[in-house]
């Protein structure tokens, strides 16, 4: 058998849409696998009541397809699905090194990429990478058409994740089709000055760089409360907030000392709207981690 422990994700990061990601080092899904005539899926953890183990609607599933390579999956989830927090890429990143290993496939994970995206496919309708790749390769991710660039860094970060739901198929129907090219240059400019901060391991490049005016404010319209989270961090010292991949999740980045103080104001802001929700205190971190039992 093999196991796998694959990252929850951050992508977007405000001015890098669909191009930007991050790996979170907590929470995680761990996957587990072993050879079988055909591929069965069972789920335990948090949310797995909403997902289904039928392998044409899973996105491992749809992994194991991709690299023929049936197998007996189980899954415990650490990661909610319809978080923002990049719930089913990271399944599909940990079925994607387990198999790739279990079968002998001898894939990169730079190959695996488009591999794991598969499952994205099923469940969005779009095949983006912007999560599966920091989930396997960890840091900081670009995504384009001409493949992945990647750094490592150690970015403090908080997220914070409400107990609502917002879908990635229903936060993508809101962006917008054409945008101004006064905002298209200002978020030109914002992707670059976070791409330096992320190279540089400066959070205060990467918070400002994380504005955008383009998409984010269609989607923190789905967000209950998103308006006072947001203050309310930027206040507890965040050098920049957004909404994680498609929400509900709010991203904070900050230094280091700051990570407790805003986690309790994000909280309160939330809960001050009415709804609970959980904070998690953490870094950029490593891709996924392969274990042999
Ligand atoms: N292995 C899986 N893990 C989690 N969700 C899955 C999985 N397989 C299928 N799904 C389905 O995918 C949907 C959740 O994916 P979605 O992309 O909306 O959320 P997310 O991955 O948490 O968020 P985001 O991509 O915005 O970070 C749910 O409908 C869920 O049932
Ligand atoms: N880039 C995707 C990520 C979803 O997690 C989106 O924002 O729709």
């Amino acid at each position: 058998m093999l196991t796998v422990r694959a990252p929850a994700t951050s992508a977007n990061l405000g001015s890098g849409f669909d191009v930007f990601g991050v790996a979170l080092g907590a929470p995680a899904d761990v996957v587990r696998v072993e050879r079988a005539p055909e591929t069965t899926i069972s789920i335990t953890g948090a949310g797995s009541q909403y997902i289904p183990e039928d392998p044409k609607k899973n996105t491992v599933g749809a992994v194991a397809e991709a690299l023929d390579a049936p197998a007996r999956i189980r899954i415990d989830k650490g990661v909610r699905p319809s978080s923002g927090l990049g719930s089913s890429a990271a399944s599909a990143a940990a079925a994607a090194v387990a198999l790739n290993e279990l079968y002998g496939r001898g894939l990169t994970r730079e190959e695996l990429v488009p591999i794991a995206a598969e499952g994205e496919a099923l469940v969005s309708g779009e095949a983006h990478a912007d999560n599966v790749a920091p989930s396997l390769l960890g840091g900081f991710t670009v995504v384009t058409d001409g493949g992945v660039t990647q750094v490592d860094t150690s970015i403090p970060l908080v997220a914070c994740l409400p107990e609502i739901t917002v879908s990635t198929r229903d936060a993508r129907a809101v962006v917008p089709e054409h945008a101004r090219m006064d905002n298209v240059v200002d978020t030109v400019g914002n992707a670059a000055t976070l791409a330096v901060g992320m190279a540089r391991n400066d959070p205060e490049l990467v918070g400002k760089g994380m504005a955008d005016e383009i998409v984010t404010p269609e989607r923190t319209a789905l967000i209950d409360g998103y308006a006072q989270v947001r203050d309310a961090a930027l206040e507890a010292g965040a050098t920049g907030v957004t909404v994680s991949g498609a929400g509900p999740g709010v991203l904070a980045v900050c230094h280091h000392a700051d990570r407790r103080a805003i986690a309790a104001a994000m909280l309160d802001a939330f809960d001050a709207a009415g709804i609970e929700s959980r904070a998690y205190q953490t870094t950029v971190g490593p891709g996924a981690r392969l274990y042999t039992d």
